[in-house]
């Protein structure tokens, strides 16, 4: 079985995408960002296939992609565009896999459906992404009891942004997760500085290891 893994995060913005690419890189695998909501800017598939440095072909098409960068389901009204839930088949793919969500996990698809009820039905093992900054540990512990709610397998948390060592632990020590590690802001942002922090600041065998 080929290892599929879920980033999510407890808010947009919160550096999924960059984790995401650093994590695609280090496994040398494939990414896949099923809904896309704002295409005016470079795009989340964009943003990894510019960070990761994996070969062409390795960021797969998205789902949906809607133009307005709001709520999928707004975004998708928007656009006359129904998102359906039947239509988040995993792709099939000769090598490890990382799938980012949009937004955090009660992020609605459309007026019945969440991004978290795709997780569910999916049962992937996920990645909380989480920021470092006052407030996480609020948003973060709400998140990791929305996924235990729904019995979705939790690898752990990856912090993003500097140490703030007593909100880590926490997290860590009421959430009961494991921590994989943090990511730094970078300054500056390139493939190359993704790299060397993702392997300075995670195990990836905690991340990836086992099946
Ligand atoms: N470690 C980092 N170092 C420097 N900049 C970062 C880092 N992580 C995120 N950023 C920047 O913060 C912004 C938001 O990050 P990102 O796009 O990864 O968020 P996201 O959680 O994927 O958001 P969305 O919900 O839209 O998918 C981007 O401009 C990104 O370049
Ligand atoms: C547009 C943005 N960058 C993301 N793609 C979607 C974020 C949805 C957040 C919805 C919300 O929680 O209010
Ligand atoms: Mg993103």
């Amino acid at each position: 079985m080929t290892k599929r893994i879920v980033v999510t995060g407890t808010d947009t913005g919160i550096g999924k995408t960059v984790f995401a690419a650093g994590l695609a890189g280090l496994l040398d695998g494939f990414y896949w960002k099923p809904v896309q909501s704002g295409l005016d800017d470079e795009t989340d598939s964009e943003v990894v296939a510019r960070l990761a440095g994996l070969p062409s072909g390795r960021v797969l098409p998205e789902a949906y992609r809607l133009k307005s960068p709001l709520s999928p389901h707004r975004s998708a009204e928007i656009d006359g565009v129904m998102i359906e839930p039947a239509d988040f088949s995993l792709p099939a793919v000769p090598g490890p896999l990382v799938i980012e969500g949009a937004g955090g996990l009660m992020v609605p698809l459309n007026r019945r459906t969440m991004v978290i009820d795709i997780f569910e039905r999916w049962q992937l093992p996920v990645v909380l992404c989480a920021r470092t900054s006052l407030g996480t540990i609020n948003h973060t512990l709400l998140s990791i009891e929305a996924l235990r709610a729904r019995s979705i397998p939790l690898i752990g948390v990856a912090f993003i942004g500097e140490e703030v060592a007593d909100t880590q632990r926490t997290i860590v020590e009421f959430g009961g997760v494991p921590q994989l590690g943090r990511l730094p802001h970078l300054d500056p942002l390139t493939g190359e500085t993704l790299r060397e922090a993702m392997i300075g600041g995670f195990d990836l065998a905690l991340i990836a290891g086992g099946e």
